[in-house]
Parts: structure tokens; C-alpha cells; sequence
């Protein structure tokens, strides 16, 4: 089985390296397509993949086509590996909004992946939502998911809609808590420690609070309620997050991105 990762950006390349250590894969079956030069001369360097410049030599020969350029480069794209596809090859794409009945009639394939990966996929920590077109078997959907794990997680989702959902909460979301940690790293800058300390402050804090997260059956709440002694420094803060309403404009930022992949997706708004 032969693998083309077209495009290799932040995710396209995470995934090659992933999918470079799945057993179904054997060495140099993953091909990887890049149109910047720049991209090029680093892929060459790469001895684990064959980078291709050119979609002629490389789309015609895989068995599963992985799309990681951006949704504004979709369409073009499409355009162009059309004429070079045949129907039993698996088009995956991981880009925001771009629907698969807009993929299947730019692309005249029908076995479709839609997957929303998230950036920590780079240190195998990602989790991938993904569903398909119908024309994908039950079999073809556990290689795809057996690829997909390669750089963490993945869930199965029922449709699109929820492909769109994810992206606002798993997609998007290690944005939103980069955000909490340059919040906090500036508040910890401002009350005297220095850049380095401030970092490890706050990652350490992160990293801790996650893992009680993960090794117990408690919700976010209950911890919050361990941390926080009456009338002490915890509730003082508590307090004030509720005061400015915190949490519903944290929901609001998580439906806005949310609802920017349903609009990306209406009337191939990425074109
Ligand atoms: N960065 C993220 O955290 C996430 C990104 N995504 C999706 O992944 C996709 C890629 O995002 P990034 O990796 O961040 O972008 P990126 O900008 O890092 O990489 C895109 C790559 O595609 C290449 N490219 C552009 N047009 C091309 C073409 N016609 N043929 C071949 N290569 C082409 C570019 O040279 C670049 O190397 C986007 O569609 C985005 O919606 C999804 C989830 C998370
Ligand atoms: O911002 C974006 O559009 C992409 C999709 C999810 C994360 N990055």
C-alpha cells in the first residue's frame, strides 16, 4: 500500500512521519508532495519518504491520497490531480470546512475521508475525529483509522456536522489553551519571575493538572472544588473569571470557530 501526503505543512509532515512507523506501511511506501521549494529541499533531506514535485508521478500510483494543503488551496488542487485519480484510491482530507460533496465533485473520487486532527499530533499526542462517504468499507475505514492513530487518537464520528463541532473543540482547541498560558506567563512576568520561570510555572501547572485530570473519574468542577479553599486565593480567582463571565465567553470562542468551519464549508467559501 502506497501513501501520498500532498502538501507538507504542519500537519501534512506530522502525519508522514506517523503513518512513516505503521506496520502497514513498509519503508519509503509514503510518498509526500510539496509545491513550495523551500519544502522541497527539506523533504529531499528526509530519507524516510520520496518527495515528488510533480502530481503526474506521484497521485496515479497511491492507494490512499492525504490532503494537508490549506482550504483555500482546495479547489486548485482538485482541478488538478482530477484527471490523474482513479475510483478505487481513498482521498483523506484534514482541511477545515471543505465538505466531501464538494471534495467528491471536484475530485470525481468517491471513497472520502473527513478527518480534523489537532496540532499536538506532532508529538503523538493528537486527537483525529474522522468520517466518511459512504463508498469507504467498513475495512478501507480501519486502515484509515489504523493510519490516523499513527499520531495519537482518533474517533469515530456519525457526520460532518460533528467534524465541524470538533474542529471548535479538539481542532482549534490547543489554541485556546495556548491562549491561558500566555495569559497566565505574562501575569506570572508581570508579579517579578523571570521569562524561564514563568514558562515553567505554567506548564508545569498545565501539564500537572491534566494528568490528575486523566488518572481519576472526577469532572473539571470537582477539581476545581479541591483546589479551592473557602474565602482562599483560589475562590478569589474563581471568583473573579465568573465575575467577567469567563466561562461563557470561552464557550462563545469554541462555537465561533465552530461555526467558521460550517461557513467555510457553505458555498466553498475557502475558494
Ligand atoms: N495547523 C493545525 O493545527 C491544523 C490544521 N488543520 C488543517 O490542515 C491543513 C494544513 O494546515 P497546516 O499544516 O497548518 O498548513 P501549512 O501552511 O503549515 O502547510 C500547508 C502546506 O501545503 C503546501 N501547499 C500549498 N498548496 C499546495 C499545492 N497545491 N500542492 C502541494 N502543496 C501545497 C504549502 O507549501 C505548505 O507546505 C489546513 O487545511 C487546516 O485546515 C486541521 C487541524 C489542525
Ligand atoms: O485554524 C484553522 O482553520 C485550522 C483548523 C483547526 C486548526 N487550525
Amino acid at each position: 500500500m502506497k501513501v501520498l501526503v500532498i502538501g507538507a505543512g504542519n500537519m501534512g509532515l506530522t502525519y508522514a512521519e506517523g503513518m512513516s512507523k505503521s506496520k502497514l506501511l513498509k519503508k519509503k511506501n509514503i510518498m509526500v508532495l510539496d509545491s513550495s521549494e523551500e519544502k522541497l529541499k527539506e523533504l529531499n533531506e528526509m530519507a524516510h519518504f520520496d518527495a515528488f514535485k510533480k502530481l503526474e508521478e506521484c497521485v496515479p500510483q497511491a492507494d490512499i491520497i492525504f490532503i494537508a494543503v490549506k482550504p483555500y488551496h482546495a479547489n486548485a488542487l482538485f482541478e488538478t490531480i482530477k484527471p490523474l485519480v482513479h475510483s478505487d484510491q481513498i482521498l483523506i482530507s484534514i482541511m477545515a470546512g471543505v465538505t466531501i460533496d464538494a471534495i467528491k465533485t471536484h475530485t470525481g473520487l468517491n471513497k472520502i475521508v473527513r478527518a480534523m486532527p489537532n496540532l499536538p499530533a506532532k508529538v503523538g499526542k493528537g486527537l483525529t475525529s474522522y468520517t466518511s462517504s459512504k463508498e469507504v468499507s467498513r475495512i478501507e475505514l480501519l486502515t484509515v483509522e489504523s493510519l490516523l492513530d499513527t499520531t495519537g487518537k482518533s474517533i469515530r464520528v456519525r457526520d460532518e456536522n460533528f467534524i465541524d463541532a470538533s474542529t471548535g473543540i479538539s481542532g482549534s482547541g490547543p489554541a485556546y489553551v495556548f491562549y491561558f498560558m500566555q495569559s497566565m506567563m505574562e501575569a506570572a512576568l508581570q508579579m517579578g519571575f523571570s521569562k524561564e520561570v514563568s514558562s515553567v510555572l505554567v506548564s508545569e501547572t498545565f501539564t500537572g493538572a491534566v494528568e490528575l485530570f486523566n488518572q481519576n473519574n472526577l469532572s473539571p468542577n470537582s477539581w476545581m472544588d479541591r483546589v479551592a479553599s473557602k474565602g482562599g486565593t483560589t475562590q478569589a480567582a474563581l471568583d473573579s473569571m465568573d465575575d467577567n463571565n469567563v466561562s461563557e465567553l470561552i464557550k462563545e470562542a469554541a462555537f465561533a470557530a465552530f461555526e467558521r468551519a460550517v461557513e467555510l464549508g457553505k458555498e466553498e467559501n475557502y475558494a
